[in-house]
């Protein structure tokens, strides 16, 4: 039985994370969780899978908890150090760590070196941090298995493949809300419209990521990180389908891809069964006479700025990815809540970008800091 620690159980992630659990239960138990401000969601997992430590965001949550379940049923915390007490509880095999934004960055590094092994949806925190939380696994001997599909997805391609092999990434992209329109087209579309993914229901911040392909300029960054390349080996390439997750091709040019139907429970389950597979509850068998045509297309490195960002800022490395999450962070809370426009999310990124000198091999002080001072930026551009 796998002991688990589920950041996030409240968001999209979270919630197919806990499907995968229930259906396993000779597997799979949650003994530790968090989620943000969703107090409804939350204590109705706390009824059913009966974690025995739960941290919440703030001390209002908290105050709602508390009122509804003693100390005998489970234990409370909240803020950032209940995260990491969540992250890390007594037992704990198996991080799935599903919050959004580089909160999750902490919370990593304390499990890596607890020994536990990382399931990561957060791309964010490879991002902000990545060479700080491979070295601390490699440090530790820890493995972080990838949750993102892309990456799983790779990650599956390579089982039995050597490293020194590959050639180069394709990581596919759907193109997001927007993908069949001009950049001109994108002056007054709408959180709705942008909330709006063709293939996917996600949470709200990766589905506007999506829609500027942001989120694929993380995962670019991402697998950087997760599978050591040089950007140079790493592609983007648009299938507006979403059925093959990625591909690796090698020397020989040879190029493996992984497919099936958009379906995250796929990658959740793989992280926690991985090396081996489980039968998955209700999954849709991909049947290709049914779809006919797959399509694919070139990345508009134009069209999309802020893919281009992504690759300059980690090819630059240092601070300079740190600087292009935080202020996309900022930037897609801000769209969300209607502040600024679509086209102002890349706006405030390179302006940010462009303020920035990046400082080589940072601290996780340094990041800390370089991650407010952008976000404080960000604020007086809004
Ligand atoms: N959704 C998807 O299909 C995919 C997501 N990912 C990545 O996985 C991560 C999660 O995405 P997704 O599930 O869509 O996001 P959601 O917004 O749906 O969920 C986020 C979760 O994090 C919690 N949360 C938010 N802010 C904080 C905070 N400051 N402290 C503690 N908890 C917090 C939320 O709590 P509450 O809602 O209770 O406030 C919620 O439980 C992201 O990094 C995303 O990029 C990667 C691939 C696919
Ligand atoms: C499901 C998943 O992993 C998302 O990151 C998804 O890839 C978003 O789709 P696009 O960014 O390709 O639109
Ligand atoms: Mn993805």
């Amino acid at each position: 039985m796998k002991k688990i620690s589920l950041l996030g159980a409240t968001g999209s992630i979270g919630i197919q994370t806990l499907d995968v659990i229930e259906s396993h239960p000779e597997e799979f138990k949650l003994v530790a969780m968090s989620f943000g401000r969703n107090y409804k969601s939350g204590s109705d997992i706390i009824n059913k899978f009966k974690p025995e430590f739960v941290a919440v965001k703030d001390k209002e949550t908290y105050e709602h908890l508390k009122s509804e379940f003693s100390s005998q049923d489970v234990k409370l915390g909240y803020g950032e150090e209940a995260l990491i007490e969540a992250a890390i509880y007594d037992g704990v095999e198996c991080l799935v760590n599903a919050v959004v934004g580089s909160v999750g960055l902490i919370p990593t590094l304390k499990a890596i070196e607890n020994n536990i092994t990382i399931a990561l949806a957060n791309k964010e925190t490879l991002v902000t941090a990545g060479h700080l939380v491979t070295e601390h696994a490699k440090k530790y001997n820890v493995n972080i298995l990838p949750v993102d599909s892309e990456h799983s997805a790779i990650f599956q391609c390579l089982q039995g493949e050597s490293f020194k092999s590959i050639d180069r990434l394709i990581i596919t992209a759907s193109g997001g809300s927007f993908r069949d329109r001009k950049r001109e087209d994108l002056v007054d579309v709408t959180v709705d419209q942008a909330l709006n993914h063709p293939n996917w229901s996600m949470g709200a911040k990766i589905t506007i990521d999506s829609a500027t392909m942001m989120n694929k300029g993380l995962e670019v960054i991402e697998a950087h990180w997760l599978f050591n390349l040089p950007y140079d080996k790493i592609d983007v390439l648009l299938h507006k389908e979403s059925i093959i997750h990625s591909l690796v091709e090698f020397h020989d040019r040879s190029i493996i891809a992984q497919l099936g139907t958009p379906d995250m429970r796929v990658p959740i389950q793989y992280a926690l069964t991985y090396p081996e597979r489980l039968p998955l509850k209700e999954a849709k068998r991909l049947e290709l006479w049914e779809i006919g045509k797959l399509h694919f297309e070139k990345a508009d490195f134009t069209r999309f700025r802020c893919l281009q960002y992504a690759f300059d800022s980690g090819k630059i490395g240092g601070t300079m990815p740190t600087v292009l999450n935080a202020a996309n962070e900022e930037a897609v809370a801000a769209f969300l809540s209607g502040e600024i426009t679509f086209l102002q999310i890349e706006e405030l990124i390179e302006r940010s970008l462009d303020k920035h000198e990046s400082i080589a091999n940072p601290s996780l002080e340094q990041i800390q800091e370089v991650d407010q001072l952008t976000r404080n930026f960000v604020q007086t551009l809004i």
